[in-house]
């Protein structure tokens, strides 16, 4: 058998982290090097939460330490913006390859991870959803863009979410983009009665953000024309949907030599 890819996970008490700490020790082909973690430096993970029993493997607050000591192969990032950009930076610069669900990342600093990847031929991929669902949703969306010159964005989230609007969101705007015909939408004199009534928007195409307790991640993409509309809708309800799309993601970037931006440029 050939050496499992060596993984270190940031963020593991996050939901997210749960699910991939979850996933990545059930692989016999990966291997859980190390966590990076704002707090328990030194410690083991198995010792700070109940659920993390068995999951043998030590703990680090600084990722230059932990790289350095662990020498893995893979690091994946669900953490905050500001972390994952200075972690697949950091990794980049130690030679590991980034695997970055983050979301919020700054269009600037993913140009510069983009260049540094490049620079450097290391694979880097950069998901704002791993979900296979929500990956068709996004290409069915931007099929669709082509007939349909008017839409709007709806996504739906979990009240515990930071950023507004969603990745996901904002990357199906910009693949609706390349398809379609730039357009201002709604009445050329419309009013917002109240700040934030039409969305945010994007490309001229609005955006709203819906933040309930009860939710996961949803979004729904509505294109209208005369006399009909379509509605491209993807719920997950559970975590564990988007780690099928991690998993892949990690097989896939130790074979890339550059940035990948979005899940669809790395499936068949
Ligand atoms: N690409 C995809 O498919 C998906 C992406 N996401 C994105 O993943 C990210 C995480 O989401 P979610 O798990 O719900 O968020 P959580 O808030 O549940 O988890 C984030 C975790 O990161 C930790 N953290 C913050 N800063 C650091 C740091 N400097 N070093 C190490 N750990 C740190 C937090 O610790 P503490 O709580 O102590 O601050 C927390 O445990 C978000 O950006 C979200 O949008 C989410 C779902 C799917
Ligand atoms: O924070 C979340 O939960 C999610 N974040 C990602 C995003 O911002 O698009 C992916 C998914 O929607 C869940």
């Amino acid at each position: 058998m050939t050496n499992p890819i060596k993984i270190v996970i940031a963020g593991p008490r996050g939901r997210m982290g749960r699910e991939a700490v979850k996933m990545v020790t059930s692989q016999r082909h990966f291997q859980l090097v190390a966590v990076i973690d704002k707090e328990n430096d030194g410690k083991q993970l198995s010792e700070v939460e109940s659920e993390f029993q068995g999951v043998d493997c030590l703990i680090y607050t600084d990722i230059h330490t932990c790289l350095k000591h662990t020498e893995p192969d893979c690091l994946i990032d669900l953490t905050v913006p500001e972390a994952a950009f200075y972690h697949a930076k950091s990794a980049l610069e130690l030679n590991v390859r980034p695997v970055v669900g983050t979301t919020g990342i700054s269009p600037d600093e993913l140009e510069e991870l983009k260049a540094l990847a490049n620079e450097k031929k290391l694979g880097c991929i950069i998901a704002p959803n791993f979900a296979i669902g929500a990956v068709l949703m996004m290409k069915f969306s931007q099929m669709a863009a082509k007939y349909f010159g008017d839409v709007e964005i709806i996504e739906l989230h979990h009240d515990g979410k930071l950023d507004a609007p969603s990745g996901t969101a904002i990357k199906t705007a910009e693949m609706i983009h390349e398809y379609r015909e730039p357009k201002q939408q709604g009445h050329p004199n419309e009013t917002e009665k109240l700040t934030g009534a039409r969305g945010a928007e994007l490309y001229g195409m609005h955006i709203h953000s819906v933040r309930l307790p009860g939710l996961i991640a949803h979004q729904q993409v509505i294109f209208g024309a005369k006399g009909e509309t379509l509605t491209i809708r993807h719920d997950s309800y559970d975590r564990s949907s988007f780690m099928t799309g991690v998993k892949v993601s990690v097989e896939t970037v130790m074979k890339l030599d550059g940035y990948v931006y979005g899940l669809e440029n790395i499936l068949d």
